[in-house]
């Protein structure tokens, strides 16, 4: 059986690379719209209402948009944008938190934002398991590739070679802290400190617990084969050994991946532990996480198509 996707804003950067991942999959026909149309709403409306998936790689209001045209119809999305990660009605696509029969059966999926990606696959599991507090102050130190904000961040990036690290977020308030709090199932927003370096993908997901300090929190070596554990039927999530490297390098070079690697590194007596998701943005934190949740809503093995 074929079915047919529309990408809505498929010149765009997560778009492109969703186009590249269904590129020669013979279950999957592609509703495209030419230059002159592709942001027409009319010839968006026909499209998205044509198609049996739409997956959204728009900013939120135009996300909004496509819904509003979408209604009434068979279509099922799957919304890149931040627009309806913590709506009603709406399932998170992120299936080793959420469910794959429950990502599999839905018909209004929001995909994860990138860095939320990295955290709650650190956090979720653990605080399930009472192995970390759910009201513990969490924070989140964060490193991205510039092709993480889209075109207009690759542009600033390209043409101003001189810029070698980008802290931002810093009045507090990103958009990606409610869905952190929510689907690490925690109590308070976790202090969120973003960053860009000059690599076009690539991100690093920190978080440090001081665990001497922490009520209940577990040693290093519990956390970690309890995310081993979890992650144990994961094509796409895997749990580095306990040996601790001199160093973990991101590469300017990195070539599209759809992994995500868990770290726990600890302190000789167990009192520290530094948690640590390594992905691509547009991997699993963007493209490589909509293909997968459109191979289960479509009946297909989840990892058809990515790279891994
Ligand atoms: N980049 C990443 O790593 C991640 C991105 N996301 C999210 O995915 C979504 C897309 O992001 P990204 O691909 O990076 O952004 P880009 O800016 O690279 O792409 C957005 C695309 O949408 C097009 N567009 C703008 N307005 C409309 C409209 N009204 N109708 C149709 N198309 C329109 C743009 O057109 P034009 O080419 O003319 O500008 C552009 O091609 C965003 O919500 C983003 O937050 C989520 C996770 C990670
Ligand atoms: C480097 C960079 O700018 N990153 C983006 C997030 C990218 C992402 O996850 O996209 P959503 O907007 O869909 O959540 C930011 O911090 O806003």
């Amino acid at each position: 059986m074929t079915h047919s996707v529309f990408i809505d804003g498929a010149a765009g950067t997560t778009g492109l690379e969703i186009a590249d991942r269904l590129a020669g999959r013979s279950e999957f026909e592609l509703i495209i719209l030419d230059d002159a149309s592709r942001k027409d709403p009319a010839a968006r409306k026909e499209a998205i209402r044509a198609a049996d998936f739409a997956i959204l790689c728009l900013h939120d209001d135009a996300a909004r948009e496509a819904v509003g045209f979408a209604a009434g119809s068979k279509v099922r999305i799957i919304d890149a944008s931040t627009a309806h990660r913590v709506a009603d009605g709406w399932t998170y696509g992120f299936p080793e938190i959420t469910g794959r029969d429950v990502v599999a059966n839905a018909t209004r999926v929001s995909n994860p934002g990138c860095y939320p990606t990295g955290f709650i696959a650190l956090i979720a599991p653990l605080v399930r398991a009472g192995l970390l507090p759910a009201d513990w102050p969490y924070t989140v130190n964060a490193v991205s590739g510039y092709s993480g904000g889209g075109k207009a961040l690759i542009e600033r990036f390209e043409e101003d070679r001189d810029i070698a690290f980008r802290a931002y977020g810093l009045g507090m308030g990103h958009k990606h802290v409610p869905e952190m709090t929510r689907y690490a199932g925690l109590v308070h927003g976790p202090v969120f400190a973003p960053s860009v370096v000059p690599a076009h993908r690539g991100m690093w997901v920190e978080v440090p617990l001081p665990l001497a300090a922490i009520p209940g929190a577990a040693s290093p070596d519990a956390l970690r084969e309890a995310l081993a554990a979890f992650y144990a039927g994961s094509k796409v999530v895997s749990v580095a050994p306990a040996q601790v490297p001199a160093e973990v390098l991101l590469r300017g070079s990195m070539q599209p991946s759809d992994a995500l690697t868990l770290h726990v590194f600890g302190s000789a007596d167990g009192t520290q532990a530094r948690l640590v998701s390594v992905l691509d943005n547009l991997g699993k934190g963007a493209s490589g996480a909509a293909v997968q949740n459109l191979n289960l809503m479509a009946g297909l093995d989840e990892t058809a198509g990515l790279a891994l």
